[in-house]
């Protein structure tokens, strides 16, 4: 089965073309996958299949197997694969999710797609539909408790659900530790995406992410846009600012007249291979 790996800052998975192979359990297939011992190594996998109401349609799967609505750093990667594969001669697409339809602005240089913008949609504020169990609308400022530590929870989905706090110092903080408890913490029904946010300054934004399904992850693109807009409600950054993660950077703008999040950052294949575990 051949499979190609990409990354969107460093945020890795592995890419099967669903136009050509069926992949009966894509679950277990993520787990075996992406081992970094036993498998080829990667934060999931990502599906790429036909759609009925968009260009193309995409799936996600964590390392643990589970399925995600929506991954920023896979469609911009998704975006390459089919316009450097010849799968479409558009740079402007559209791809179906569980979260809905995105639209992708893709940069071609010396015929291959190098960069993507994508319009993420609207943040979800509404705490039923994050899902977090709170009172607070939004919800700014939720407390959980982690190793005797309360933090402050700004709760934002973007198809996936997201906690972000701020922190003083991203590169010392215990994210190993808080990031696991947060995850699974009884507040968020469906887990969460956890991410610890320092402000550098108005425009700048540094985050590590503890990713539901896969851990610490070198970048998290729904993350990046959730984090800039709990930046916005929290007044400690204007509406357009870059996100720096761990493998990269992200441009996130939240527009005010659309009420959309725009996500720009790079989209790169790392190599092809083939599988031979079944
Ligand atoms: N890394 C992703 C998000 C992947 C899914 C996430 N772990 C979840 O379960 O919601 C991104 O770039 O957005």
């Amino acid at each position: 089965m051949k499979f190609t790996k990409m990354h969107g800052c460093g945020n890795d998975y592995i890419y099967l073309n669903g136009f050509e192979i069926d992949v009966a359990d894509p679950s277990e297939l993520a787990i075996r996958m992406s081992n970094r011992n036993f498998g080829v190594g990667s934060d999931g996998i990502v599906l790429i299949l036909p759609s009925e109401k968009a260009d193309f349609r995409m799936r996600m799967f964590n390392a643990d197997g589970s399925e995600a609505e929506m991954c920023g750093n896979a469609i911009r990667c998704v975006g390459k694969y089919v316009y450097d594969k010849k799968m479409t001669d558009q740079t402007n697409i559209t791809i179906d999710t569980l979260a809905g339809v995105k639209i992708l602005d893709m940069t071609v240089e010396d015929g291959q797609v190098t960069y993507a913008k994508v319009d993420m949609g609207e943040p979800i504020l509404k705490a039923e539909d994050i899902p977090v169990v709170s009172a607070l609308e939004p919800v700014v400022g939720e407390v959980v408790e982690a190793l005797g530590t309360a933090y402050a929870f700004t709760c934002v989905s973007m198809g996936n659900p997201h906690a972000i706090t701020f922190v003083d110092d991203t590169d010392h903080f215990p994210l190993e530790e808080v990031g696991p408890i947060i995850e699974v913490h009884e507040k968020f029904p469906r887990k969460v995406n956890a991410e610890f946010v320092q402000v550098v300054d108005q425009e700048t934004l540094k985050m590590r992410v503890w990713e539901r399904g896969s851990g610490e992850t070198l970048a998290c693109g729904t993350g990046a846009c959730a984090t800039l807009v709990a930046g916005v409600l929290n007044e400690k950054v204007g509406r357009k600012a870059t996100v720096k993660l761990l493998g990269g950077d992200l441009i996130i703008e939240w527009d005010e007249a659309s009420n959309h999040v725009f996500m720009s950052g790079p989209a790169v294949t790392v190599f092809e291979g083939e599988w031979m575990l079944g």
